[in-house]
């Protein structure tokens, strides 16, 4: 086997926390820095940079397109979309931006063990990353990801703020620092001003694509961690050309893991660290006994409901997906269980096959669970790196039923904020679930057929304590059991943010970076 490279630090994947650690590793003029990426650049394509065409994304030839296993109450036909391209998800996302609660990071730290991840010490990477529209000196205005307000043009979507209102959910400001329990609005977005994307590719690596220590490989695989006789992580096997051959790119201090929350444990079960009994089944023979990994999946899941809508909607569009709403469904929570995003467009991809009506002219509401409680796994199917890992999210099993009693509030309070005179202009006959789907039953049951997922995969390679044997990583972002070897991506999160998570995976990756400069 060749040994094609060698830098001080190789990043496995160019996504969202991949990009930035590359990015703010190779400042220092003194180190070298590797960054594969599986999939190609996004520099020259359109498709992947004009943020309004996200949807054209999906199991598109930039998608890993992961289907899930057979769902026991769920809908087996989703499929979870992973970018496949420089910027990873953040190319292909639809760059809702949010900074995470300060109550989601405090429990990172004191419940689940990550220390030195509270909000006290990453509220100011939120800052330091961004380049925030809001003034104020909560903000950040110097970093490279632009963070702007959806501008508040599409008269559905006003209509609809104003109907939330009505019923008595008010207009705020997100990112300001409060958490919002109860408040709609259109979102902010990390976009720029002319339209493109401002993705952790764009943000981090577009100003610096000529930086003489960075090397970005695109088209690149890794397919296995290479370790000594120490246990210290020395290299990555990649395939990288047509042949499957495979060769070696040399990593003199650490290789940083940042795949995402599908690929990361894949790569780490294909190198030996994952449950053992697991990785007998397939053949591979264990380095560490790590119970954790591709356990944990925790994930968003995401109802829909939909109306015909009376006026022509919008034939334009920031990105489609413009407004959220949070509404707790029970009083005292500290953050709300309840979120639904608004869609100016016809979402039917999974209630069409199920016999609902649809129309072209049409804007939905699609409650999510914020806190699901369903935990779910990536296995691999075989040792195969090049067959795609069994993603079982295992929807809506939380014994105590709390997710499936979370988005049947969520459909019941869509319909109560349509019904308020604000949307009277707008709203037409309810094409799914439909007028007959009204008991708590009838919906669980139509949203077991029907749900999506938001797309936001965590868990499966979560940091915790370092006693904590269903942590594979330690705080620092250590795989626990092996040396020079660390993880950064949503996979590292102990427990699911609340709002959407990519600036907060972004986060991660300033702060992963932070400490490999700081020699933690
Ligand atoms: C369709 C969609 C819409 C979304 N919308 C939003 C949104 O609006 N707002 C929001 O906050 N979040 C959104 N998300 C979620 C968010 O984008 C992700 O949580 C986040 O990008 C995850 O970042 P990551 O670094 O963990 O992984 P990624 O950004 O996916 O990066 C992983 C990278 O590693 C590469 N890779 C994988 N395996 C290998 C390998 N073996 N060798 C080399 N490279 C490899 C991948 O190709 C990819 O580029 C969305 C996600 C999707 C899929």
């Amino acid at each position: 086997m060749k040994t094609t490279h060698s830098f001080d630090y190789v990043v496995v994947g160019g996504g969202s926390a991949g990009a930035a650690v590359a990015a703010r590793l190779s400042e220092d003029p003194e180190v070298t820095v590797g960054l594969l990426e599986a999939g190609p650049t996004d520099t020259d394509k359109d498709v992947v940079l004009e943020l309004n065409r996200w949807m054209e994304l999906l199991e598109s030839g930039y998608d890993w397109d992961y289907p899930i296993e057979e769902q026991e109450n769920g809908n087996s036909y989703m499929r979870h979309a992973r970018a496949k391209v420089l910027g990873g998800c953040s190319s292909h996302n639809s760059c809702i931006a949010f900074w995470a609660p300060r109550e989601d990071l405090d429990e990172w730290e004191e419940k689940h063990g990550a220390a030195g991840w509270g909000s006290k010490d990453t509220f100011g990477l939120y800052k330091k990353l961004e380049n925030n529209e809001l003034p104020g000196d909560h903000h950040g205005h110097d970093g490279p990801v632009r963070l702007m307000n959806v501008p508040p043009v599409d008269p559905c979507g006003v209509a609809l703020l104003d109907a939330c209102e009505q019923a008595g959910i008010p207009r705020v400001q997100f990112n300001e620092g409060q958490t919002v329990i109860n408040g709609a609005n259109f979102f902010q977005v990390n976009r720029k001003d002319d339209g493109t994307r401002s993705s952790s590719s764009v943000s981090y690596l577009h100003p610096i694509l000529d930086r003489e220590n960075l090397t970005i490989l695109t088209d690149t695989q890794a397919k296995e961690l290479e370790f000594d006789e120490d246990d210290n992580c020395t290299a990555v096997l990649v395939v990288n050309n047509a042949f499957g051959k495979t060769n070696r790119i040399e990593a003199k201090k650490e290789v940083i893991v940042s795949s995402g929350a599908i690929n990361t444990p894949q790569l780490l079960m294909l190198s030996g660290i994952g449950p053992k009994a697991h990785l007998a089944e397939v053949g591979i023979e264990a380095r560490v006994d790590s119970p954790g990994v591709g356990e944990h999946l925790g994930d968003h899941p995401e109802g829909v409901i939909s109306w015909e809508a009376k006026k022509p909607m919008v034939e334009d569009s920031t990105q489609w997906w413009e407004i959220g709403i949070f509404s707790p469904t029970e009083d005292g929570l500290d953050r709300p269980d309840l979120m639904m995003h608004y869609g100016s467009v016809p979402f039917d991809m999974h209630t069409l096959r199920q016999g609902y009506k649809t129309s072209e002219n049409s804007f939905c509401l699609t409650p999510n669970v914020t806190h699901a409680k369903s935990r779910g796994t990536v296995r691999l199917r075989s040792k195969d790196f090049r067959d795609k890992p069994k993603v079982d999210p295992r929807y809506f099993t939380d014994p105590e039923g709390h997710d499936m009693r979370v988005m049947v509030a969520g459909i019941k309070k869509a319909r109560e904020i349509i019904a308020q005179d604000a949307m009277s202009e707008w709203a037409g006959e309810e094409l799914f679930p439909g007028k007959d789907v009204q008991t708590d039953e009838q919906i669980a049951d139509y949203i077991t057929r029907t749900h999506n997922t938001v797309y936001h995969p965590v868990g499966t390679a979560r940091m915790g304590a370092p006693d904590d044997e269903m942590s594979p990583l330690d705080p620092q972002l250590r795989v626990k059991g092996v040396n020079r070897l660390r993880v950064v991506d949503a996979s590292a999160m102990p427990e699911i943010t609340t709002v959407n998570p990519n600036i907060t995976v972004m986060m991660m990756g300033e702060k992963c970076a932070e400490m490999i400069k700081n020699g933690q």
